[in-house]
């Protein structure tokens, strides 16, 4: 798609809503792993995910680079609430889940946010090379977190899942 200046109206909070979904997904993340030999940190999945999301990006005709960029940092992100969590859970076994959802499952509905994050990257590029993209992004984590009620681990996990999404490519 050609890159024109980025409309008046161009909003980021379609890409910081499906962020949010994955920071929430999380909580089911940590719930399939916990009490399990399943680690958090996964390096085989990332890759796969990693993979997948830059072939999509490619498959629409956007920037590779930058979706696996801003992936990094969702899985980053992802893993704060899981850590975040498991902290609660150690401290207080109460709260810890008595059920065990399949992790399997999960990831199928990770990867159906994955797709559609992509596809938001995507939608935003032109936004997202222009000077009020911060601006616009700040704007867009306020109105999602609000509207989605976030707790205090989810906002932290969602600030940790958008520094790259404004960051323009090396020259
Ligand atoms: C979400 C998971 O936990 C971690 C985060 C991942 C992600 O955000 O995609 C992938 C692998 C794990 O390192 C998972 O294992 O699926």
């Amino acid at each position: 798609a050609p890159a024109g200046p980025a409309p008046a109206h161009a909003s980021l909070r379609p890409l910081v809503d499906l962020a949010a979904e994955r920071v929430l997904v999380a909580d089911e993340v940590a719930a399939a792993k916990w009490g399990t030999d399943s680690p958090i940190d996964d390096p085989a999945r990332e890759r796969e995910v990693l993979d997948a999301v830059a072939r999509q990006a490619e498959e629409l005709g956007a920037d590779p680079e930058a979706t696996a960029r801003i992936f990094r940092d969702q899985i980053e992100a992802s893993k704060v609430v899981q850590r975040g969590l498991y902290r609660r859970w150690d401290a207080d076994p109460s709260q810890a889940p008595t059920e065990r959802p399949d992790l399997g499952r999960i990831r199928l509905e990770i990867n159906r946010i994955n797709g559609e994050l992509v596809r938001a990257i995507a939608d935003s590029a032109a936004v997202r090379e222009t000077p009020s993209c911060a601006g616009r992004l700040t704007a867009g984590a306020a109105a999602v977190i609000h509207g989605r009620h976030l707790d205090a681990l989810h906002t932290v996990a969602l600030g940790r899942s958008l520094p790259s999404v404004c960051e323009r490519a090396e020259p």
